[in-house]
């Protein structure tokens, strides 16, 4: 009885209980759940990857990269540093006036060297799967009953709606370029004369290593809503890697990006592409001809939901490719008209009309396509044979089946996916420069050395001008560096930008990631130095060269490392630097901030750079055109790496003024990314005008170049606006013959009332070789040098902001129609490459 009473009692005291302890077991239940949970996305990392042990500097056994830490820098390198070690080294900083950065793992450089992603892995995961938790994939669509098909509509009205078509080339070497040039002029002559003129607006022409992907490959322009575009692709096929590689990518990247609908551009009226291969090298398809074109119209086919108007063509540029191209042009004219008309694409197959055809990109794409009624009916088909059902898709296909009713439309959410896309392999790596490549022929043509397979050495303009005894470069009076002593070189001739004023894009290798066969320092080394010296001997005859300065020069100093490309894009750019420093030659390093990672690992330079092409975002973007969708995140961070990294080395802004791009009303946007890094120093100079066709392509013109007159106005602005700010800039140096003009931070580079910006550059190797100790300090410890540890003389009378920054001792020479008498004492504004 008494059994009963209590067991009645029982759920009072367990309210009780519950009453008295419900925080506590909460709290417990959610810790046990989120131990599981996190136990299981662990469990779905993908397998680690197994690098060499690397030391970390901050640590004397090899051991300390234990599981969980992340190295950055490369293999077997003393400079790698460990996540925490970074982490603790910041916190240590931040007393002097330093900032947290936060590096995200998806920054991290793929082939940076890795002993266990494990505790980045787990963080990327619980990212992905927040992100996905925050915004699902649902994708909605129609099915329509195959016995009910009718002409696919496009969404044309004819009495109302104009076509806009597009034509997209992309060229190395200029073949398709010109077909392009041709195609478009018929086309115009063709769309003047035709009966659906009214409805077509004149084509416009787009070289696709110019253009925004984002603009024209996420979904179609935006215009009035009458406008309706069409889209025409020209491209030729390289089995290397070129901007092609890259517009692929990122059309890939697009349609599995799980934020964007897989068909992003069905708003397309239609598309159609054309592919220029060459027979003699690429024989078959199968061999790889016109290969690239054909994925193209791959791509195209899904992200616009299989609206090709007309199919792929193909010419053979050594045989039959005019012949080739004029057929498929008449078939896109009668597709154009055909929409004109308001008669869509045609019957049959959404855009194709070739059944066969789809079949074979089913074959290919068949989990990832869901937008025709076909594929999923035949995907029905086959599973119904194997008899299960096992998704939302398969039941409306079976609905539509048994259904003849035109009317019957079913909405389906194609959320789940009962499969998944069959994982390719990783593609081999490419060589980033191939000696066969266009790219090669053209650097080589312009008097690169190309070293190995990505990196590259030219001799200056100025290193020329200093051997005849007719002056240096800006770098010499603001800094010390006579430019026979210097080497220009990049490890990395690919970056990741496609900047408005850099040397031609089409053939200019890009890309986010490091994906190529990678030469070792030693190979990169060598090559340079040995390029570099073959070019001086090279100008021996030259007249005018002096025998002193000749012999000098037989000896390298200084190392630009900035050309063309991002060197810190090379995974072993830390031993490279090795390599310099350890033959006491100065490094300048130039970056353009998109690898934060990489920027917080590199070992102390003599001078580190950053490339501040624009004050914002938008303009950044305008002039930049990077490829990394977070560009704007990636460069701030740099530049707060920056501004911690000030106290071990020379940091400095190099600004790159383009009139119409960056310099209007931007004055206040540049002083405060002043502010934020606080750097050493900050370079000035107008832009470099090359005067290609490719810079023409990228709206540039020898108007967006400013005089000298108008960069000395502009850095006027941006000194008074930094005093305002209280901010201790004040206009350095200048070196008028090359358009530059310094301004430095006077309470670092001021002594005694004078500007000393010049390098002590022995004492900085000393500095390096720890023959002399240097004066950073942590806890009371010397921990390293700082930038004031290895200034150099005071800036020369003649280099100082008012002075025009010629040495006096040099000649000068004025080119016809220049010069004091032509043009009383206007500084040249010719300007110079670096
Ligand atoms: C390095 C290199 C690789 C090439 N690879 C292929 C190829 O894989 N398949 C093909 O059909 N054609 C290939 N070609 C031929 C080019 O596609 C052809 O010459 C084309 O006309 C080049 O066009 P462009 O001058 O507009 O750059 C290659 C050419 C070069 C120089
Ligand atoms: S960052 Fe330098 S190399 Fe890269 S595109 Fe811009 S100018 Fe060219």
């Amino acid at each position: 009885m008494a059994f009963i009473d209590s067991l009645g009692a029982l759920p009072e005291q367990l309210l009780s209980i519950w009453h008295t302890y419900r925080l506590p077991l909460v709290l417990l239940t959610l810790a046990i759940a989120l131990h599981i949970c996190l136990r299981r996305i662990r469990s779905r990392s993908p397998p680690l990857k197994t690098l060499p042990e690397v030391k970390c500097v901050n640590h004397d056994h090899p051991g300390h990269a234990k599981e969980g830490y992340t190295m950055y820098g490369s293999v077997a390198e003393e400079f790698s540093m460990c996540f925490d070690c970074l982490y603790a080294a910041q916190i240590e900083k931040l007393g002097g006036g330093d900032v947290m950065v936060e590096m995200k793992p998806e920054w991290l450089p793929e082939n940076t060297t890795v002993t266990n992603l494990e505790s980045v892995a787990v963080v990327k995961e619980e990212r992905a799967v927040e992100k996905v938790k925050k915004a699902p994939r649902r994708v909605k669509g129609t099915k329509v009953s195959r016995r009910a098909r009718k002409p696919v509509d496009v969404g044309f009205d004819h009495a109302r709606d104009k076509i806009q078509p597009l034509v997209f080339f992309q060229s190395l070497s200029g073949t398709t370029e010109r077909y392009a040039m041709e195609f478009l002029a018929i086309f115009n002559d063709w769309s003047q004369g035709s009966e659906c003129t009214k409805s077509l607006l004149d084509p416009q022409l787009h070289d696709l290593s110019y253009i925004e992907y984002d603009d024209y490959f996420i979904s179609p322009p935006k215009a009035s809503p009458n406008t309706k575009y069409f889209y025409v692709i020209l491209v030729p096929t390289y089995n290397i890697d070129t901007v092609l590689s890259t517009f692929l990518e990122n059309l890939s990247e697009t349609h599995n990006d799980f934020r964007i609908d897989t068909a992003p551009l069905s708003g397309l009226l239609g598309y159609s592409v054309f592919g220029f291969g060459d027979k003699e090298g690429w024989p078959t398809e199968e061999e790889g001809f016109c290969s690239q074109a054909k994925e193209v119209d791959r791509w195209m086919a899904r992200l616009t939901g299989r609206k090709r108007a007309f199919p792929l063509g193909v010419g053979d540029v050594k045989s039959n490719a005019q012949q080739r191209l004029d057929e498929w042009r008449f078939g896109v004219q009668e597709a154009l008209e055909e929409i004109a008309r308001g008669r869509g694409l045609g019957e049959g197959v959404p855009g194709s009309g070739d059944p066969a055809e789809s079949d074979e990109e089913e074959e290919v794409d068949e989990s990832e396509d869901s937008s025709s009624g076909d594929q999923s009916s035949k995907r029905t088909e086959r599973k119904k044979k194997a008899g299960r059902v096992d998704d939302l898709e398969d039941l409306g296909g079976m609905v539509n089946s048994t259904n003849t009713s035109t009317d019957f439309v079913i909405p389906i959410d194609f959320t789940t996916y009962s499969s998944k896309p069959k994982p390719k392999p990783a593609p081999a790596p490419k060589e980033m420069v191939p000696v066969s490549s266009p790219t090669h022929t053209a650097l080589t043509k312009q008097g690169y050395t190309i070293v190995g397979s990505h990196s590259g050495v030219k001799i200056c303009r100025w290193t020329k001008s200093a051997l005849r005894g007719r002056g240096s470069c800006y770098k010499y009076s603001f800094y010390g560096i006579a430019s026979h002593l210097c080497m220009e070189a990049t490890p990395s001739l690919s970056c990741s930008n496609k900047c408005v004023f850099c040397w031609r894009h089409g053939t200019n290798p890009v890309g986010t990631t490091w994906r190529w066969i990678t030469d070792s320092p030693e190979t990169i080394f060598n090559g340079i130095t040995q390029g570099h010296y073959k070019k001086i001997k090279m100008l021996k005859g030259v007249p005018g060269v002096r025998a002193e300065r000749f012999a000098e020069a037989m000896r390298i100093r200084h190392c630009a490392l900035s050309l063309v490309g991002e060197p810190i894009f090379y995974p072993h750019i830390n031993e490279l630097l090795t390599l310099l420093h350890k033959e006491r030659i100065s490094t300048f390093l130039v970056c353009n901030a998109q690898h934060p990672a990489q920027l917080q690992s590199l070992i102390p330079v003599t001078q580190l750079y950053v490339s501040i092409d624009a004050s914002n975002k938008a303009s950044l973007k305008a002039i930049d055109r990077p490829l990394h969708r977070d560009f704007w995140e990636r460069f701030t961070t740099c530049l707060d790496i920056l501004r911690n990294r000030r106290s071990e080395q020379r940091t400095v802004f190099r600004l790159t003024l383009v009139k119409g791009f960056n310099m209007a009303d931007e004055v206040r946007g540049y002083a405060d990314l002043v502010e934020r890094a606080l750097p050493g120093f900050v370079e000035v100079k107008g832009v470099t005008y090359c005067g290609t066709s490719d810079s023409k392509s990228a709206g540039l013109t020898m108007q967006n170049v400013p005089f000298y007159e108008e960069v000395a106005e502009f850095v006027r602005a941006l000194s008074d606006e930094l005093v305002s700010r209280g901010l201790p800039y004040g206009i350095a140096a200048e070196h008028a013959h090359s358009c530059c003009v310094m301004l430095a931070d006077e309470t670092r580079f001021k002594r005694d009332g004078k500007w000393a910006t010049r390098i002590d550059f022995e004492k900085f190797h000393d500095l390096t070789e720890g023959k002399v100790e240097g004066t950073r300090m942590v806890d009371g410890k010397v921990v390293g040098w700082r930038p004031e540890d290895y200034i150099g003389n005071d800036t020369p009378e003649w280099a100082l902001w008012g002075n025009g920054g010629f040495d006096p001792r040099d000649q000068r020479v004025y080119r016809k129609g220049k010069g004091p008498k032509a043009e009383e004492e206007k500084p040249e504004v010719r300007l110079v490459e670096i």
